[in-house]
Order: C-alpha cells, then structure tokens, then sequence
C-alpha cells in the first residue's frame, strides 16, 4: 500500500471529486460514514460523544460525524474553539446540515467548557487533519492540552490533531495524543515513526474510495507492506522439488557465552524452507549446535570460542548470513573483511557484524552488491550517523542505501527496509512482545533462509520481515506479549508461512 504526502492526498481528495463528479460535501460524507462505521462497531451509545471541530475540513468531517451518530441514536455535542478563523466550504455546508437537536458549543476559552465526566464521556477530536502547516498555538493548543490531561479516551479523526504527517514536529507543539486514530485511506507517514507514532495511539485505516487510479500513477518511495503484497511473493514448493531447489545457505554465528544466538539463528533458517543448512560456530558450540538443530551440519572453527575462518568453497552456498553473537574480536574482523572479498553469495549481516563494520568503516566499501543489513537502530547509528529526528534518519537510510547499492532493514516496530533504489517499505506486522533478546537472531535466520531459496533481496526482505512479524503475532495470541520469546517466533512461523500461502491460493 502506498503511503502519500498531505499535499498529495489533497490532489486524491480532488481529482476524486472532479472525476466522480462528486457534489459539494460528498466525498465528506464518504469519509464521515466510514468513521461512524468503525466508530459504532467499537463503542456503544452508552457514553456521551463530545466532539471538538477545527475550522476547515477536518472539522467539517467532525459535523458530518456528529449528525450521522446522532441518526443512529448516539448522543452527541458539538464544540467550535471560537478564534476568528474562517471556516471552509464544506464545513459550512455540515454546520448547515447539523439537526437542531445537537447542541453546539461555541467557547472563546476554556471556562467557557462545562464538567466532562470520566465515566460518561468519550472524545472526538477533528480540529485539524492533514491541512496543519503551522504548529498550533491560542485556543487550539489549549484545547488540546485540556483533551490530553483529561484522561477521556480521544479518537482522533484522519490524524491526531496538531501532528505534521510528512515532516518532524517540534518538540514541545500541542498535539492530541490519541487512544485511537482512525485515519483515511491509508496510513499517515508520522504513525510509523517512534517518536510521532506515539500520538496516534492504536490506529486503524478505513477506505473512503478515493480514486485508486490516481493513487497508483502518484510517485511516492513510501509504502506499507499488506498481507496481500506479501502473498504475491511467496512461492509455494513445486510438487517435484528437491532439497536442491531450495538452496544451501551458511550461517556464521555465535561465540562463547552466546551460542543461543547461533542456536535461534539455524532452528528460525530451518524454518523458513531451506534446502541445506551449514552453521560454522567456534569450537565450544559443536555439540549444543548438534543437539539443538540436528537437521544442520556443523562447521567448527579451530578457535574454542570465536570465529577465526570463513569455510572453504564459499560458492557452494546460496546464502550467507553472518553476525548474531559472533563478538568483535580482531580475527573476527579479519574473517569478515575476508568474506567480503571472497563472498559471491548472497550476504545477510546482522547484530556484530555490522559493529565490525561499523568499527572500520573501510569495510562498508567492499560490501557486494544486493548485500542486506539487519540492524536495530542503535546499530544503524553506528554505521550511518545519528540523526536529529526520525524523518532525517530516513534520509541518512535512503543515503546509505544508494551509497552502498545495500538493502537495509531498519528494525523497529515498524520495521523499514531502504531499498538503493531510494524505497522505503514499512512493516505492518509484530508487537512488543518481540522486544526481546534473540528475535533480531530469528529475522537473520528467516532472510538467509529465503535468500537462499533464490528470492531476490528486496522480496527476501519484505517477505521475511512480515513473516517474522506474523509468527510473533500468532505466538502473541497464545502466549500473551509479556512472556513471549524468541523461541515462540520460531515455533509459530510454520503457521505464519501457512497462511501466507492460503492467502496467495486464495489469489
Ligand atoms: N478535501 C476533501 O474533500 C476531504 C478532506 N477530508 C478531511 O479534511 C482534512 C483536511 O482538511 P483541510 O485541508 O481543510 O485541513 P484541516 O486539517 O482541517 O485544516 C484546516 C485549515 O486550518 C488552517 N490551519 C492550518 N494550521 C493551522 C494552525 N496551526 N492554526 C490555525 N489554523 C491552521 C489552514 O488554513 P490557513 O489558516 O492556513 O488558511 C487549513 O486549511 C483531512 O484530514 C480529512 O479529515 C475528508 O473529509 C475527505 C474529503
Ligand atoms: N515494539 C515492537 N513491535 C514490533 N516488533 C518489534 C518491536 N520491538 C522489537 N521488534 C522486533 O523484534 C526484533 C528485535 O531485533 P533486535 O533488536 O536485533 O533483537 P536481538 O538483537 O535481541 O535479537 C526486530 O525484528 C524488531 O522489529
Ligand atoms: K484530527
């Protein structure tokens, strides 16, 4: 799913109209009942819904909202912060259209709010959506101040009121942190950063028929990886296949004190539908790597407890993955720069891989192309710099990606992959159950496996990040977000493989 500026949802909004030839308010009206839709599904009439409405058309959105809850027998009032803005079109027009019977509340400050009870109420925030090109200030900015310090669940029209969509907002502007925020069409660029992804709370998207048309020719490097895009990828196993087809991959992993890294590396590789797995660990890890994955074959290195060599005949494998608990020593360095000589594979590194990368920065040139890099954002750092916000590190992801012709998965909870070609995909699946040790180790696992299986890598990375993302949800369902671990990732993606490929028989 593509993910659009403001300005060019603005050019949606409009050339949908025009081509639909749409009356005044229509497409509001669209947007309004889609929301009401969620909106009843979610809550009851039980409490009251007090919604606050900006001057353009994200208030506007707010009346139409109110006028159709109050239809269904919803009670509903209207408040206006009076600051002398003029109002829009089709604001107006929904003003018009508002029965009697809602009350509205116009309110020159604060006081001139009545009690709002806890228990009783439940807000609607559409003061502003998309259209904010300036932070807000006056009655605005105290109303929202006032909404947040309510503790009255917010659900925020289109976007929390006061967040810019496409661009960092500054630290201390008034912004609606919202419960919930059910947002137009497609999900804002904003949601998917930490820091302003906070404010939209659980957000949900909803299709108002915008003109998918004009939304596929728009140019936007911006996407958001669906289920559906997904199951375009995944290829099912042909009926006379062989352990051939799908590959040989290396793995390079672990060190002492860090086998389990190697361990949750080759069990999540053999999980994702590898023909041959080859694990090469240091001397100590021979007989818990033999035990814990007896479908692998272990490669011991002459050190007891790091690595020191690359195994000979490189080209025999589809895939290398190398990095999760390997260490920094200084021949470790050495096999790595060695790799990245000989290496004709395809490279996955992860976790001190790239700390060695990042330590002699040299090495970044000599990366093969369609190289994929893993790293959390604290490595990212390492490797490319801190950036002052969230939307710059995006820029210093796209500049790293061209620089060294790499793909890089940016983790998070909502992981991005930088493509060189100038791409971001963001991922939409997982939870903060994963935000524990060794489910990075089972991403490295997963991407090798399908890279050896001859995915190409920017489908290795989409595919695999969103499968990964999968089998935390499935195992987040049995096992709850808190005691969830790495393990239970691994244990769940044959179920989250299974229905990526219903979905793609599905079509
Ligand atoms: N287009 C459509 O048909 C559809 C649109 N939809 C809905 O419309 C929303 C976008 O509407 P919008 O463009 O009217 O913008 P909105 O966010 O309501 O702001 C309004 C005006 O506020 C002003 N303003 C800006 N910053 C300000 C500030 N800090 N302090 C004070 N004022 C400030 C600025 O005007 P200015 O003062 O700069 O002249 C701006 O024009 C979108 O999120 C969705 O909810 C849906 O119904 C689908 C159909
Ligand atoms: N809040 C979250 N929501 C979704 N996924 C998350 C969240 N926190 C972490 N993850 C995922 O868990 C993994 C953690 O990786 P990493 O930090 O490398 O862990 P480790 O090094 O311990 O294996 C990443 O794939 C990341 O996207
Ligand atoms: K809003």
């Amino acid at each position: 799913m593509k993910i659009l500026t403001a300005a060019q949802l603005r050019e949606a909004d409009a050339f949908t109209i025009e081509r639909e030839k749409l009356g005044p308010g229509e497409l509001m009206e669209r947007a309004a009942t889609a929301f009401v839709n969620w909106y009843t599904a979610h809550f009851t009439s039980e409490k009251e819904t007090l919604i606050f409405c900006g001057p353009g058309n994200n208030g506007g959105d707010g009346l139409a909202i109110a006028r159709l809850l109050h239809q269904q027998q919803y009670p509903v009032r209207v408040f206006l912060p009076e600051t002398g803005s003029s109002f829009s079109a089709d604001f107006s027009l929904n003003l018009e259209r508002l029965p009697p019977e809602i009350p509205v509340q116009r309110y020159e400050s604060l006081s001139g709010l009545p009690h709002f009870e806890k228990e009783k109420s439940r807000f609607i925030d559409a003061l502003f959506g998309t259209g904010l090109n300036r932070p807000l200030t006056g009655l605005y900015a105290e109303t929202i101040a006032f909404l947040n310090a309510s503790g009255i669940e917010i659900i925020a029209v289109d976007v929390p009121s006061g967040l810019f969509t496409d661009s960092p907002s500054p630290e201390d502007a008034p912004i609606i942190q919202a419960t919930y925020t059910v947002s137009f069409e497609m999900p804002k660029l904003a949601f998917l950063l930490p820091k302003t992804g906070e404010f939209a709370g659980d957000w949900q998207t909803v299709p108002i028929g915008l003109n998918q048309e004009f939304i596929h020719a728009e140019r936007t490097p911006y996407h958001f990886t669906t289920e559906e895009a997904v199951s375009k990828i995944f290829r099912s196993r042909p009926k006379f296949s062989h352990k051939g087809t799908f590959g040989h991959a290396l793995l390079m992993a672990g060190s002492y004190g860090k086998m389990g890294a190697a361990v949750l590396t080759a069990q999540a590789c053999l999980r994702s539908g590898v023909g041959l797995l080859s694990v090469a660990i240091p001397e100590c890890g021979y007989q818990i790597l033999q035990i814990s994955a007896p479908e692998a074959m272990v490669l011991p290195d002459p050190s007891e407890s790091h690595l020191t060599e690359f195994p000979a005949d490189l080209q025999k494998y589809s895939a290398i993955g190398i990095g999760p608990g390997i260490g920094q020593q200084r021949e470790t360095r050495q096999l790595l720069s060695g790799l990245l000589d000989h290496a004709e594979a395809k490279l996955i590194l992860d976790a001190d891989a790239l700390n060695l990368l990042a330590a002699d920065k040299k090495l970044l040139n000599k990366l093969p192309p369609e190289t994929i890099l893993t790293p959390h954002p604290k490595e990212f750092e390492r490797l490319a710099g801190s950036a002052t916000d969230d939307f710059q590190r995006l820029e210093l992801l796209r500049e790293f990606c061209e620089r060294y012709r790499c793909y890089v998965v940016l983790k998070g909870a909502y992981s991005c992959i930088g493509t060189p070609s100038g791409n971001f995909y963001f991922n939409s699946t997982g939870n903060p159950g994963m935000a524990t040790g060794g489910s990075g180790d089972a991403l490295t696992g997963i991407i090798t496996a399908l890279r050896a299986q001859h995915y190409p890598p920017e489908e290795a990375c989409i595919l695999g990040v969103y499968l990964h993302g999968l089998a935390g949800d499935l195992a987040k369902a049995e096992k709850g977000e808190t005691a969830l671990i790495a393990g239970d990732i691994i244990a769940y993606l044959g179920k989250a493989f299974q229905r990526i490929g219903e979905r793609a028989t599905e079509g």
